[in-house]
């Protein structure tokens, strides 16, 4: 990997939001000669769930690994808990929660036990208010691995193992835990179990979470806001709703009038609709509006950010 400055230092720019969990300005990656990012910005709050959206090699994991103080970035400002990750100390690690790919390397560990000895790294980080690290049995019952606690590592199923990462990423009561692709080869219960998770930490910790996935609908359910990383860059960020709406036509109408179907997309289906009422009235035999999904919204947006082309969501009126 060649990692090099591209220009100026990240350390002169104080954060513009002081108040950020993550402040990240003018973000740039380059790998080689190619450059991956070429100027991510966004900042996430106390007690904010954030899914980074983006195809893949879109530079997901690279900025996750930045923010985490695993990589280098090129250049740009980044601020992780007030402090630049790059040169964070272990106080802060303490702070912040990473859920890494499985851990291979500890098969012969038990569930408990090594949740329990990870956890004592905490122990000089506890704070009032905040004791560190989470009592283990908690924890255990937490990713729901209670059956399996006592059992070895290298006995566990991908899904148990992934559960287990979860809660190794959590030991320390992370004011910020990043979690790259966390629900990946998790059965349906698990992936909601995770959900509730993330929700209770969020709710009731006030854990600021940074999430990626590829499942859309894990991101509507848990992001307060979605990022969607497109060419290099943040190219949107809000709820699903908001998202959709700076995409063109955020809902289709879909109508029959005797034998002949009709398709039309618009960002006013009530106005359509009333219209398309008072033109042709009784013709009218059936009729559907649907709101366009997360994955309409998100691959426009994709789509629209790769070729610079325009936004191709809105669907010309057609005949069958
Ligand atoms: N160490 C590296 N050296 C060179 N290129 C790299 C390195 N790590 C990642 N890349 C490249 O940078 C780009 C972004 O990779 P990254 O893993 O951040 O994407 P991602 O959005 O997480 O992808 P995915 O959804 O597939 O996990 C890819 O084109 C990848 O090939």
């Amino acid at each position: 990997m060649t990692v090099r400055e591209l220009s100026g230092s990240h350390r002169e720019t104080p954060p513009a939001d002081p108040a950020a969990v993550i402040d990240v300005r003018d973000l740039r990656m380059r790998y080689g000669s190619t450059d991956v990012l070429h100027g991510v910005d966004f900042t996430a709050h106390r007690g904010e769930v954030l899914t980074l959206l983006g195809p893949n090699g879109a530079g997901k994991t690279t900025i996750i690994e930045i923010l985490e103080g695993f990589r280098m970035r090129s250049a740009g400002t980044v601020s992780v808990l007030g402090a630049d990750p790059a040169s964070a100390g272990e106080a802060w690690r303490a702070r912040v929660g990473v859920v890494l790919q499985s851990w291979r390397d500890h098969g012969r560990w038990r569930v408990r036990e090594l949740l329990h000895h990870l956890g004592r790294f905490y122990l000089h980080f506890s704070e009032p208010g905040c004791p560190r690290p989470y009592d283990t049995g908690e924890l255990v019952e937490a990713v729901g691995l209670q059956p399996y606690a006592d059992q070895k590592i290298s006995t566990l199923s991908g899904g148990q193992r992934r559960r287990l990462d979860v809660a190794i990423g959590i030991v320390g009561r992370p004011e910020l835990l990043f979690l790259d692709e966390p629900t990946a080869g998790f059965d349906p219960r698990a992936r909601r179990d995770f959900h509730d998770l993330v929700h209770r930490l969020s709710d009731l910790d006030d854990t600021t979470v940074l999430l990626t996935t590829h499942d859309l609908a894990e991101a509507e359910k848990l992001a307060d806001r979605i990022l969607v990383l497109a060419g290099g860059r943040i190219v949107a960020g809000g709820s699903a709703d908001q998202l959709a709406r700076q995409v063109a036509g955020t809902a289709e109408v879909r109508w029959a009038r005797g034998q002949e179907r009709f398709l039309h997309a618009t960002e006013d289906p009530a106005g359509f609709v009333r219209e398309l009422f008072a033109q042709h009235g009784a013709e009218i035999t059936d009729i559907e509006v649907r709101k366009a999904t997360l994955e309409d919204t998100y691959l426009a947006l994709v789509r629209e950010h790769e070729t610079g082309g325009g936004r191709d969501l809105r669907l010309e009126e057609v005949r069958p």
